[in-house]
C-alpha cells in the first residue's frame, strides 16, 4: 500500500500504509510510551491526526478492555513502526494509518512549528496529490462548532444506579470511560448526560456533583455545558478534568487559548502549591486557561511552563484539573482527585429548577 502524510505548508512525506482511506485532521502527538489503546479510543483526540513519538506501537496487542470509548478517535494514526495487531485494527475501524515515519522528527517539527494542518491517503493507487487534496479541506479545530454532537451520548445513561452512593451528573463532551469507571469505583452513581443538556435535564437528576468532562475541540464551542455551570455554581459541587477545566473557567468569567502544540505526553510535572510536592500527570489538551476567573484559586500548575493545572474554591466547592487524574494511559499519582471531588457532595446547597 502507497502512503503519502502532507504537512501544513505542502510539504508531502511518503510512507508505509498499513490501513487504508484518506484523511484529514490536526496533527498532534503523544509521547507515551504506553497506552496505545487508550489514546486511540480517547474522545479529545476526535478531528485529529495522533503521532506516536514512541518508536514501536502494538507491542502487547490490542484488548477491548483498554478502550476508553467504543470507537477510535482520531481521524488518522502515524507510527514509526506499528504491529500486525493495530494495523488490522485500524483498518477494521476505517482509520488510514502508516509507519515508517521519522515520528521523533515529525514531533520536533510540531515542537518548532505548533500543531498543523495534515492530509493523509493510504491506498493501492494513491499519489501524493491525494494527500495534500485531503490537506486542502483541512479546516482549524476551532471551525467544529457541534464537535461535542459527533463524542457525547445521544440520551442519558446510569451507570451504578441501585448504589446508595453519591448521585452525579456528568456532562459528557466526550468522556472517557476510566473517569466513569473511578466514579463507579467509590459508589457513585453516575448519571451520563448529552453534552448539550439543560438546567431541567440536570435538575431531574438532583445531582450532588455536576462533573464536566474531557473532550475534544475549543473549549469555545461548548457553550451548553458553560451554561450549566452557570446556573449551578455556588448551588450544587462542581468538578471538570481538561475540557472540564476550561468551561469552568470561561462560566465564571475566566478565558482560554490555544497552546502552540500543548502539553501530549504521561510525564507533565503538576506542581501543587498547597504542598509544594510534584506530580507527575497525563496530558493531552490543546487550549488552555489564559486568565483564570476571579472566583477560583490557581491551586496547581505545570512546571514547564506555568499554566495553570487545577482551579479550586472552596467557597464555591470547586475542583478541576487540566490533566487525567483518571490516567489510562499514564501514572496514577493524582487518582485521589477523584475522593477529593466525591467528598464535596456533602455540600450541595439547594437543586435550581428552572
Ligand atoms: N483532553 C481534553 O479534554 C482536551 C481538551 C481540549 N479539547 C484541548 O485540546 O485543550
Amino acid at each position: 500500500m502507497d502512503a503519502y502524510v502532507a504537512l501544513e505548508g505542502g510539504h508531502v512525506v511518503e510512507a508505509r500504509g498499513r490501513a487504508p482511506g484518506t484523511a484529514n485532521g490536526e496533527l498532534v502527538f503523544t509521547t507515551a510510551y504506553t497506552g496505545y489503546e487508550e489514546s486511540l479510543t480517547d474522545p479529545s483526540y476526535e478531528e485529529q491526526i495522533l503521532t506516536f513519538a514512541y518508536p514501536l506501537i502494538g507491542n502487547y496487542g490490542v484488548r477491548s478492555e483498554r478502550f476508553e470509548s467504543d470507537r477510535v478517535h482520531p481521524r488518522a494514526a502515524v507510527t514509526r513502526e506499528m504491529t500486525d495487531d493495530v494495523a488490522e485494527w485500524l483498518a477494521e475501524e476505517d482509520v488510514p494509518a502508516v509507519d515508517h515515519i521519522d515520528t521523533r522528527d515529525l514531533v520536533t517539527d510540531i515542537r518548532e512549528e505548533g500543531a498543523m494542518a495534515c492530509g493523509i491517503a493510504v491506498g493501492d493507487d494513491v499519489t501524493p496529490e491525494d494527500a495534500l487534496a485531503e490537506l486542502e479541506d483541512c479546516v482549524p479545530m476551532s471551525d467544529h462548532t457541534d464537535i461535542g454532537a459527533q463524542v457525547s451520548v445521544a440520551e442519558p445513561v446510569v451507570h451504578n444506579a441501585e448504589s446508595d452512593g453519591s448521585t452525579v451528573a456528568l456532562v459528557d463532551c466526550g468522556a472517557k470511560r476510566s473517569i466513569v469507571d473511578s466514579l463507579v469505583e467509590r459508589g457513585a452513581t453516575v448519571h451520563v448526560l448529552p453534552y448539550d443538556a439543560t438546567a431541567d435535564d440536570v435538575a431531574e437528576i438532583d445531582p450532588e456533583l455536576l462533573f464536566i468532562s474531557n473532550g475534544p475541540g475549543d473549549p469555545e464551542n461548548f457553550d451548553a455545558a458553560v451554561d450549566l455551570v452557570d446556573t449551578y455554581v455556588g448551588e450544587v459541587p462542581i468538578a471538570g478534568i481538561c475540557l472540564g477545566q476550561q468551561i469552568v473557567a470561561r462560566a465564571l468569567g475566566g478565558t482560554t487559548e490555544k497552546m502552540d502544540f500543548g502539553h501530549r505526553g504521561v510525564n507533565q510535572p503538576v506542581r501543587d502549591y498547597d504542598t509544594g510536592k510534584v506530580v507527575m500527570t497525563t496530558q493531552n489538551h490543546g487550549y488552555t486557561v489564559a486568565d483564570a476567573p476571579e472566583a477560583l484559586e490557581v491551586s496547581q500548575v505545570n512546571v514547564n511552563d506555568g499554566t495553570p493545572e487545577g482551579l479550586d474554591s472552596e467557597d464555591l466547592d470547586i475542583i478541576t484539573r487540566q490533566y487525567h487524574p483518571e490516567a489510562n494511559p499514564g501514572p496514577h499519582d493524582s487518582l485521589s482527585f477523584f475522593d477529593d471531588v466525591l467528598g464535596l457532595t456533602g455540600s450541595k446547597r439547594t437543586i435550581v429548577a428552572d
